[in-house]
């Protein structure tokens, strides 16, 4: 059985569960509901862990490799502060990430800029604050980049996202190396080999390397040494026509968690010394140089650090045509704030959370208040048959994806993210308000 709960998760003498030396009723008078919870200290301690794992396998073969935050999986600026302050760099693949991302402070240089369609005006404006590395996601970028770096007159460091053909991942929307979809440049179709020869020639860009990622929730180490050794017979073939080893491969990110106890959790020690050894085994196979390496772990970052609280509204019992009833807990949130379940039919666990109760678990259903039947938090788990209007409920495993892909849907207002620790809350994304919601309508004369 897996972990579901972020580190700090304790249930005080009375029932209520507490979260970074909080209890979560404190927490819901403070900030409302519903609350996106962070355990900073957990959440901060899985980047650690990611940049030591990775740093010290990597090491031993004498290369190294950074770790990049995902920072899709939840971004704010003191987010970035916190990476930065934890040796972890960060990924962004917009505008408005790599803005967060800098005023956060994180080092220009340590940023990473994805994207498939950037715009004319996110490429100006990482060239003008000097990022690490651009990843170049087709022929259309190397030609725009390139015309925007001489234009700017500086070297644009760039590396070129390569479609592995590796199939790995759960939900076809979130696995990403398959040849049919968007992302990046055919490493079979000989596409890849071809983008490295135009930046190369390019004026205005540097070629640094190739870059990969081939899924999400990826439990399988298999992939993950598959996907390497391809990028490293890629990086051969390209030496071995143009003379050029390229200096550095980014493996991307995809780390699986645990959503809920019956799940695995793919553990970065384990993963990191895996990956470094089968990395080690493909240099040898392929020869030449050792590059540099770096990964992007987005969820396996920021998922198991955070909780979503609900308060509980309706609870209705509605009869199952087998036999049977099912109790639906309508919770003041839904699919505004965490879309996984409709679109990937992702699971969760959740828990009552301002008490335990001694009432027999039932087979229930966690929707939201939106309007759509499809609005559901957690599609089974059972709860107290004693649930109740009032209560506070607790969705595990929320920290990634859950805030960075909320939606206004319904008008909704967007709830807020705290982060919790050593008693303590502090606000890193404030709800919504009714005024910035009537703000952004553009009312009648
Ligand atoms: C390029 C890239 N890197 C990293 C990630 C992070 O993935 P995960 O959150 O599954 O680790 C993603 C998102 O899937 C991605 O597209
Ligand atoms: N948003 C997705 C993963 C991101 C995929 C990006 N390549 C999820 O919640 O699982």
């Amino acid at each position: 059985m897996s972990t579901v709960w972020p580190a700090t998760h304790e249930r005080a003498d009375d029932g209520a569960m507490r979260l970074g030396g909080i209890d979560v009723r404190d927490l819901a008078r403070e900030h409302g509901t519903p609350l996106y919870v962070v355990d900073e200290d957990d959440m901060r301690s899985r980047a650690r862990s990611f940049a030591r794992h990775f740093g010290e396998a990597f090491a031993a073969h004498g290369t190294t490799c950074d770790v990049y935050y995902a920072s899709k999986a939840l971004l704010s600026s003191r987010i970035s502060a916190w990476m930065h302050e934890d040796g972890v760099r960060i990924d962004v693949a917009s505008g408005g990430e790599l803005e967060l991302a800098l005023r956060g402070g994180m080092p220009a240089a340590h940023i990473t800029l994805h994207g498939n369609n950037k715009s004319d005006a996110e490429l100006r404006r990482a060239l003008a604050a000097g990022v690490g590395h651009i990843v170049v996601d087709s022929l259309t970028e190397v030609e725009v980049l390139s015309a925007l770096a001489v234009e700017a007159g500086v070297v644009a460091p760039v590396l070129v996202r390569v479609t592995t053909g590796v199939h790995a991942g759960g939900h076809e929307y979130i696995a990403t190396s398959h040849e049919d979809q968007k992302f990046g440049l055919s490493l079979a179709s000989g596409a890849a080999l071809g983008a490295l020869r135009a930046v190369h020639e390019a004026q205005g860009l540097e070629l640094r390397g190739i870059h990969t990622h081939i899924g999400s929730q990826i439990l399988s180490i298999d992939a993950f040494r598959e996907s390497a050794e391809r990028m490293l017979g890629l990086r051969a073939a390209f030496a071995a026509e143009s003379g050029v080893e390229v200096p550095e491969v980014d493996l991307g990110g995809g780390y699986a968690i645990a959503y809920t106890p019956e799940a695995e959790a793919l553990d970065p020690s384990v993963a990191a010394r895996e990956i470094a050894d089968a990395v080690a085994a493909a240099v040898a196979t392929v020869g030449g140089s050792w590059p540099t390496f770096s990964i992007e772990p987005g969820r396996a970052i920021a998922g198991p650090a955070g909780i979503t609280l609900y308060t509980v509204g309706v609870v209705k019992h509605v009869a199952l045509e087998g036999g049977g009833d099912r109790q639906y807990v309508a919770v003041d949130g839904g699919m505004s704030d965490n879309p996984r379940t409709i679109m990937y039919g992702a699971e969760y666990a959740a828990e009552l959370a301002d008490r335990e109760s001694e009432a027999p678990p039932v087979l229930s259903r966690v929707v939201g208040k939106h309007c759509e039947s499809g609005d559901i938090v957690v599609r089974d788990v059972h709860l107290p048959a004693d649930t109740a209007r009032g209560d506070l409920l607790a969705v595990a495993a929320t920290g990634a994806y859950g805030r960075s892909m909320a939606s206004n849907y319904n008008a909704i207002l967007r709830p807020a993210v705290v982060a919790v620790r050593d008693g303590s809350s502090q606000v890193l994304i404030r709800r919504d308000t009714m005024e910035d919601l009537l703000g952004w309508d553009v009312a009648p004369d």
